[in-house]
């Protein structure tokens, strides 16, 4: 049987932790999405910076070269190489390029390497011995190498240089003589390490790594130093961050296990920008506030389960005296009287329990008194049933139950038995000479010696006017005799009594013993009887006992 008061536990709980549930998980899915929008917020904000850093920095080193291009020993040395085919001129056109190259490249940080092709695109002059430029000339877009723009810029794809072990982007301006003459070009080949350096600096200031990467997903720069050019993201996924709607995603990083990032392109190169955050990160926000949830859930819990616990036991503590003391009641004890301390329903239910109870034990006081006056009642009457009212001896009906009684047990043990049947001589003339009630007072006074002449085991009864009987168990005829013949001899004692009026008392008594062949009380009562009359007739004042079918004096 479960408790009342673990169901109010059980519903306090479900009550807290429905709404707690369906509330934190509402809650968890609006933080969880606030907190990726945030972060995507910031990814983009971080990329725009990366965007325009490229675009400064580009357009600093475009100035630079553009500066060169326009650079006199650069436009005599093209026009002198260009004009005579004298080669000690033109080498000493190249030669003097090639100084003016190296004195101006030791000022210029971001530039690897300069050089100048003529107008068959070979290079006439450079920094170095072995310059790469020329290989991206080839491929150079020829509007590109005419009219450089901020729209379409004079930079080659980003690309690994094996040669100088970076990686490097060139920048290829068309020399023009003073009347806008195209004479040559000049290359130059930027160091991407500073733009890496600007890259990590911006990393400080924010929350992701910065990676820029080429048209097939190869890591180009990085402001993450643990990642190299053999680092790649894996196809599938950047194509998903490349899709225009894709915003930010959550991936197998490239720097973090788990990270969430997204990929610009920038617009002007053939390169993307990817931004990632460590996802974990992200999390931290969302996992405490998910933490602080549980925590504040858990002590909810804790708060209802005790309270629900104490509201449990005041409603059920009560009831369980209730019940006890409803318990007590049904084992009949009565003198319970419960302690009110509450003035709720309980308290009322309590007080009206005491209520009840007082009714019920004053209603059982009076109904134990009835019975008692029953019992006394019902006693009397049986006791008026089978005595006589005058002497208080068993009476007559009382004497027949007696006598089936013993003629049963004589039958049974063969034990002898006596009846003595006892009359008062010459009553009538007594009550005539002294009075009915000096009568009854021989009545009574006869019954006394005859009560006092026998033993608890014998019994005495009225037979009716003034005749007595009185059976003797476990007595043979002579015993009787000797017990008839005292009380004979007691009763004549008594004229001495009622010396106002003296009166001479005496008894005939006959004696009938017990038979087998005794089949009802009347056989044995007519053989006492019988041996009575012999007394009377014989002249009173003496026993007689029945005996073989005729009554014989006692003497
Ligand atoms: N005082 C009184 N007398 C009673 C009572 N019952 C019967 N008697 C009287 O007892 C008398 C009995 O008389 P009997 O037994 O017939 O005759 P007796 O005078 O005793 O003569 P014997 O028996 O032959 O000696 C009657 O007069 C009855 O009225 C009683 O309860 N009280």
């Amino acid at each position: 049987m479960k408790s009342i008061k673990s169901k109010i536990v059980l519903f306090a709980l479900i009550a807290t932790l429905l709404p707690s549930a369906g509330l934190g998980l509402l809650t968890f899915w609006q933080n969880e999405a606030l907190v990726n929008d945030g972060a995507t917020r910031e990814l983009h904000a971080l990329t725009n910076n990366v965007s325009q850093l490229l675009e400064t920095w580009l357009n600093e080193n475009i100035l630079a070269v553009r500066a060169l291009a326009a650079a006199n020993p650069v436009i005599e040395g093209l026009a002198i190489s260009g004009q005579t085919k004298n080669s000690s001129d033109t080498e000493q056109a190249q030669s003097v390029m090639a100084s003016y190259l190296l004195s101006v490249i030791g000022k210029l940080d971001n530039i690897v390497a300069l050089a100048v092709f003529d107008l068959d695109r070979q290079m006439i002059a450079s920094s170095v011995t072995m310059p790469k430029a020329d290989a991206a000339l080839q491929d150079w877009p020829q509007t590109a190498l005419m009219s450089p723009t901020d729209a379409n810029l004079p930079v080659s794809p980003a690309d690994w240089e094996v040669y100088y072990a970076k990686s490097t982007f060139n920048i290829i301006f068309p020399v023009l003589s003073d009347d806008n003459t195209l004479k040559g070009y000049l290359a130059a080949a930027l160091d991407s390490n500073a733009l890496a350096r600007q890259l990590r600096e911006t990393r400080k200031f924010s929350l992701g790594e910065i990676i820029l990467l080429d048209k097939t997903g190869h890591v180009f720069l990085s402001s993450a130093m643990q990642l190299d050019q053999t680092a790649a993201l894996d196809p599938e996924i950047f194509s998903a961050l490349r899709k225009p709607a894709a915003g930010s995603l959550v991936y197998d990083g490239l720097v973090y296990p788990l990270a969430i990032g997204l990929v610009s392109a920038y617009e002007k190169l053939p390169i993307f920008i990817l931004v990632e955050r460590d996802y974990a990160g992200v999390q931290i926000a969302w996992t405490k506030l998910r933490n602080r949830f549980l925590t504040l859930v858990v002590i909810l819990i804790a708060m209802v389960t005790a309270f629900a616990l104490y509201m449990g036991h005041a409603i059920v503590a009560p009831l369980e005296k209730l019940i006890a003391a409803a318990r007590s009641i049904v084992d009949g004890k009565l003198d319970v009287h419960l302690q009110v301390h509450q003035r709720d329903e309980l308290g009322q239910l309590a007080a009206m329990f005491n209520q009840m109870t007082d009714a019920l034990r004053h209603k059982h006081a009076v109904i134990m008194a009835v019975n008692e006056d029953i019992r006394e009642k019902n006693q009397l009457l049986q006791k008026l049933s089978v005595t006589d009212g005058l002497t208080g001896l068993y009476n007559r009906s009382k004497l027949d139950a007696i006598l089936v009684d013993q003629l049963a047990r004589f039958k049974r043990n063969n034990r002898p038995f006596c009846l003595l049947m006892i009359d008062i001589d010459y009553f009538k003339h007594i009550n005539d000479e002294l009075g009915h009630i000096m009568g009854d007072k021989i009545l009574i006074t006869v019954s006394t010696v005859l009560l006092k002449s026998i033993r608890a085991i014998d019994y005495a009864a009225r037979y009716g006017g003034d005749e007595f009987m009185i059976v003797l168990t476990e007595t043979d005829i002579g015993a009787a005799i000797k017990t008839a013949e005292r009380i004979r001899m007691q009763t004549s004692a008594l004229c001495r009594e009622f010396e106002e009026s003296p009166v001479k008392i005496t008894l005939s008594v006959g004696i009938a013993q017990g038979q087998h062949s005794d089949m009802i009380p009347n056989d044995l009562i007519a053989r006492a009887d019988a041996a009575l009359y012999e007394a009377k007739k014989a002249g009173r004042d003496q026993v007689q006992i029945y005996c073989d079918g005729s009554a014989l004096s006692s003497s």
